[in-house]
C-alpha cells in the first residue's frame, strides 16, 4: 500500500470528520484508532486517517503520538501529512496544535506550514486570520462556553503564535483570491521573514481548493475537514488519485441501538432534548458521577430494562452553568475525566448486551468509548450530517458493528433519529 495522503487527527469524531470528507471526494480512505499495529489487516486505500486522543492530553505526549503516527503514515509512502484539528480551533495556551504543528514541521524539514480550519461546509470561515462559526466571531459562539478548551479569541494568528516556537504570519483572503502563484509568493516572503507558519483566509470551497494545491508542494499541512478536501480535490484534479466512488458496504447489523451523549455543545443539548419526544432518554447525575460508580450500573440496569424494544439515550450532558458549577467543585479534568470514562464502561456494558448499533455525541467523549470497546479501525459509510458519517467496525473482537462518532457542534436538530435511520 502507497498512501497519497497521511493524516493525524487529534481526536475520534474529528477523524471520522476528515474520513468522510476523503471519501465524499473520492479517496480510498480508513480510520484507524491509534497507529495501527501491524497484524491488523488494512484495505488498499489511498488516504489513512490515524485518530488519536491528544487535543486535551499534556502537550509533550501529544507531541510524541503525533510523531509516531507521521512516522507509520511516512513509511507507507505518505508524500504528504494532515494535522487535522477541529475547525473551531480547540486548544489552550499551552498548546496543542502549536507543539504538534512544531515538531511535525521539524520532521518534515517544511519551512513553512498552511494553517486553516475554514470548514464552509459547518459555517467556519476564515477572514484577517479571524475565525467565525456560524457567521459569529469563536470568542462569542458557543466554544466560549466549551468545558475543556474554552476558546476567548477569535484572532488565530494570535492564538497559534502563543501556543507555537514558531513566528506566525498571515495569508489573507485578497491574496488567495488572486490564485496559487500569489499564495507562493506569499509564503516565500513570510518565511524569509523567518515566519514557520501562516494563517490562511477562506470562506468558500473554491479558496480551500487552490489552498490544498499549494499545500501539496509541502509535506505537511495543518487544518481540518476543509483543508482535506482542498488536498483531496487537489490530488485528484494532478492525476495522483483516481477517484472511486465505493465506501463501506451497508449491510444490515440489526439488534438493539444505544446512544450516548456526553457533550455539552448547544447542538447536543437540543438534540437531546428533541430526542426526548420520541425515546427513553435517562440524564446521569454528573455529581453521582464524580463521587462513585454506581451511575454506571444505574445507567446498564435501566437501559437493558428497555433496550430492544426502542433506542435508549443515556446523557451526561448539561448547561454551561452547570458544567461551570461542577468543574469548580471537583476541577475541569477530573470532572471531564470522570465522565468519560463513566461513558466508557457504560458503553462496555452495552457491548456485552449485545449492542452492535451504537451512536455517540462528544469527541472525547467518543475517544474514552472506542479505546474502551478496543475498536482498531473504521470503514466510511453514508453520511449522516455534514461532518458525521456511519461507521463500520473493521477487525473487532466483537464481530461485525456500526457506530457514529458525533462532534458536539454537528448535526441537525434530529440528529439521533437521523444516525438510527442510516443504521439498520
Ligand atoms: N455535565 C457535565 N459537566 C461537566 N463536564 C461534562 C458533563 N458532561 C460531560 N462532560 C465532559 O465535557 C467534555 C465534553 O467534551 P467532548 O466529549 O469532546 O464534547 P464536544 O464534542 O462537544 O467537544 C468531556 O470531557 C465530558 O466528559
Ligand atoms: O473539525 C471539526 O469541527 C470536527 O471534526 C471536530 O474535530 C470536532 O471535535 P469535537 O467537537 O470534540 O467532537
Amino acid at each position: 500500500m502507497t498512501l497519497a495522503l497521511g493524516c493525524i487527527a487529534d481526536d475520534y469524531t474529528g477523524a471520522s470528520d476528515l474520513a468522510n470528507m476523503l471519501t465524499r471526494c473520492g479517496l480510498r480512505t480508513v480510520q484507524t484508532i491509534g497507529v495501527p499495529n501491524n497484524a491488523l489487516a488494512l484495505p488498499d486505500v489511498d488516504a489513512v486517517v490515524v485518530s488519536l486522543k491528544s487535543r486535551s492530553i499534556e502537550a509533550s505526549q501529544a507531541v510524541a503520538r503525533s510523531r509516531e503516527a507521521d512516522k507509520w503514515l511516512r513509511a507507507r509512502g505518505a508524500p504528504h501529512v494532515l494535522f487535522k484539528i477541529c475547525s473551531t480551533f480547540d486548544s489552550t495556551d499551552a498548546g496543542n496544535i502549536g507543539p504538534v504543528m512544531d515538531a511535525l514541521r521539524a520532521d518534515s524539514s517544511d519551512d513553512i506550514v498552511l494553517v486553516t480550519p475554514a470548514f464552509p461546509g459547518t459555517g467556519r470561515t476564515v477572514y484577517q486570520g479571524n475565525l467565525f462559526v456560524g457567521g459569529v466571531p469563536l470568542n462569542e459562539s458557543p466554544l466560549k462556553d466549551h468545558p475543556l478548551n474554552p476558546m476567548h479569541d477569535s484572532n488565530l494568528v494570535r492564538v497559534l503564535a502563543r501556543q507555537s516556537r514558531s513566528k506566525v504570519g498571515l495569508v489573507d483572503l485578497a491574496t488567495v483570491a488572486k490564485g496559487a502563484d500569489a499564495i507562493r509568493a506569499r509564503l516565500a516572503e513570510l518565511a524569509k521573514q523567518g515566519m514557520g507558519a501562516a494563517v490562511v483566509d477562506a470562506v468558500f470551497d473554491p479558496e480551500l481548493e487552490v489552498i490544498g494545491q499549494v499545500s501539496l508542494d509541502h509535506r505537511l499541512s495543518v487544518g481540518a475537514s476543509g483543508m482535506g478536501l482542498g488536498l483531496a480535490r487537489g490530488l485528484i484534479a494532478s492525476g495522483k488519485v483516481k477517484p472511486t466512488s465505493s465506501g463501506a458496504d451497508q449491510k444490515a447489523i440489526g439488534g438493539p441501538v444505544a446512544c450516548l451523549a456526553g457533550s455539552c455543545s448547544q447542538a447536543t443539548l437540543a438534540q437531546i432534548a428533541q430526542a426526548e419526544k420520541s425515546m427513553p432518554v435517562l440524564r446521569l447525575d454528573p455529581e453521582k458521577i464524580v463521587v462513585g460508580r454506581a451511575e454506571a450500573e444505574r445507567a446498564l440496569d435501566w437501559a437493558r430494562a428497555k433496550m430492544g424494544r426502542a433506542p435508549v439515550l443515556i446523557a451526561s450532558s448539561s448547561s454551561p452553568d452547570q458544567v461551570s458549577a461542577l468543574q469548580a467543585r471537583h476541577g475541569r479534568d477530573a470532572a471531564g475525566h470522570a465522565i468519560e470514562q463513566t461513558m466508557a464502561a457504560i458503553s462496555e456494558g452495552l457491548a456485552a448486551a449485545g449492542v452492535r448499533r451504537l451512536v455517540i455525541a462528544g469527541g472525547e467523549t467518543s475517544g474514552a468509548v472506542v479505546d474502551r470497546l478496543r475498536i482498531p479501525a473504521f470503514l466510511v459509510g453514508p453520511e449522516i450530517a455534514a461532518g458525521v458519517p456511519v461507521l463500520r467496525c473493521v477487525g473487532w473482537g466483537r464481530g461485525e458493528a456500526v457506530m457514529a462518532l458525533k462532534s458536539g457542534n454537528f448535526g441537525g436538530p434530529d440528529f439521533f433519529n437521523d444516525a438510527i435511520r442510516l443504521m439498520p
